[in-house]
């Protein structure tokens, strides 16, 4: 049976999502997750009196080209190894797609753990992120010349107050970014411990200029990866108002001393680092990968919330298996400045497309042309696909900071 998870239950759950996740942490880790769950919405599977299943939601606000919508964004989904493969988890996303219908929630979102799950649940990568790794054993060379107004170390306890209105600034620049309380900047984004490897130090916050015109979040660790290399530099996030402030925050994590390396984790692919850095032997991409995965729950009221780039009148046919309310054929009509018209229609269709691969167009890092010649999509019209990628594309790339 699924219901919601009650506050009295969030230890259960806790021991649930340790088990499939193969965790076992301190006291402190667990009571903060006790926290984090607290202000989740909890979907829970229930075989008589044992829960099995759980579904977490951070009740995320997203933002998504000229808008920003309320966004659950899934988290700590664990089944039971004993209730695998019967449907448990298809149960608790269907319990949340009715919550997004009552709610009034067009958009969710999620992390996964294996590219293989959510896509049969409608979901498709809408942002992507790349491992940057510079070798800093020598000084980082740029084809700019670096801002050269002074830097400045700050307490990370005044970082909400400091980069919490820039970090909201960037949102509206780039679509995918959860707007970051207080709380979470304190708690997750500052928290003294890296759970995830003790040996980071705690997080750096390095600002240029006053007013801050950029900013860079990093950990250090003594040593590298490799026994005998010198130390590394984790860079978790850094913000710049011009290319020149972005250059003069990468050469400062270029210079630390007793470190060898600077890895960006998360970077988006259009960081303009790639293009300024005059020698991509030492600034390397080592990897790409999905970051958030979108769902649009509602298709006609997330079309209608977002701004476009460029005016389209396409007829789409969307086909959507778990939430049939969102399949048929509709004439899609946008403009700049203007909200999307989307209304049912006998019309003749444009482009077919399945709901994931809209979804994943949604914030504008991928094209329907791509879906189109993986023969995940199919074109009508010739030039449908294009003039569609037009009106969403975005001059920036989506990109989410933090895994959550
Ligand atoms: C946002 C996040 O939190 S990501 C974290 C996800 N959680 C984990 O990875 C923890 C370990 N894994 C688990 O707890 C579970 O295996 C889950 C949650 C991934 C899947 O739960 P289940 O209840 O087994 O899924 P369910 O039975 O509803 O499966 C539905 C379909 O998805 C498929 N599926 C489920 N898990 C996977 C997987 N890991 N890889 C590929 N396909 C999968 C099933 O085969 C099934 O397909 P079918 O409809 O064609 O038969």
């Amino acid at each position: 049976m699924v219901r919601e998870i009650p506050e009295s239950d969030i230890d259960r759950a806790q021991e649930l999502a340790y088990l499939v996740f193969h965790e076992k942490p301190a006291d402190e880790l667990r009571k903060r997750h006790h926290e984090f769950l607290a202000g989740c919405l909890r979907i829970g599977a229930y075989d008589a009196d044992t829960l099995v299943g759980m579904v977490a939601a951070l009740p995320f606000t997203m933002s998504v080209p000229g808008a920003e919508l309320p966004c659950p964004s899934l988290t700590f989904v664990s089944v039971a190894p004993t209730h695998r493969r019967r449907g448990v988890l298809s149960g608790m996303i269907a319990e949340l797609f009715a919550r997004c219908a009552a709610e009034g929630w067009p958009i969710a979102s999620l992390w996964a753990s294996e590219t293989a799950i959510y896509g049969r649940f409608g979901f498709g990568p809408g942002t992507y992120g790349a491992t940057v790794e510079i070798d800093s054993r020598a000084a980082l060379r740029l084809r700019i010349d670096p801002d050269e107004r002074p830097l400045r170390l700050v307490d990370p306890a005044h970082a909400p107050a400091l980069l919490g209105p820039y970090y909201e600034r960037t949102r509206a620049a780039r679509a995918g970014r959860p707007a970051r309380s207080e709380e979470w900047w304190a708690k997750e984004w500052m928290a003294e411990r890296d759970p995830d490897d003790e040996a980071f130090s705690p997080p750096r916050v390095v600002t240029l200029g006053d007013p801050v015109a950029g900013y860079a979040v990093y950990r250090t660790k003594d040593k590298g990866d490799r026994p005998g290399s010198p130390g590394l530099v984790r860079l978790d996030e850094l913000e710049a108002d011009t290319p020149a402030a972005a250059a003069a925050l990468w050469r400062y994590l270029a210079s630390l001393d007793l470190t060898g390396t600077v890895r960006a984790w998360g970077r988006p692919l259009d960081d303009p680092l790639l293009l300024f850095a005059a020698d991509r032997d030492q600034v390397r991409v080592t990897s790409t990968f999905p970051a958030l995965w979108v769902r649009l729950t509602d298709v006609g009221a997330a079309l209608r919330r977002r701004s476009w780039a460029a005016g389209a009148d396409v007829v789409l046919v969307v086909a959507d298996a778990a939430l049939p309310a969102n399949a048929g054929t509709y004439r899609l009509t946008v403009a700049p400045g203007a909200p999307a018209a989307y209304e049912r229609t006998d019309a003749a269709p444009d482009l077919a497309v399945d709901v994931r691969d809209l979804s994943a167009a949604y914030l504008g890092g991928t094209t329907l042309a791509a879906a189109v010649r993986a023969g995940l999509a199919a074109e009508h019209t010739p030039g449908a696909a294009d003039a569609l990628d037009a009106a969403l594309r975005t001059p920036l790339l989506p990109h989410t900071v933090e895994e959550f």
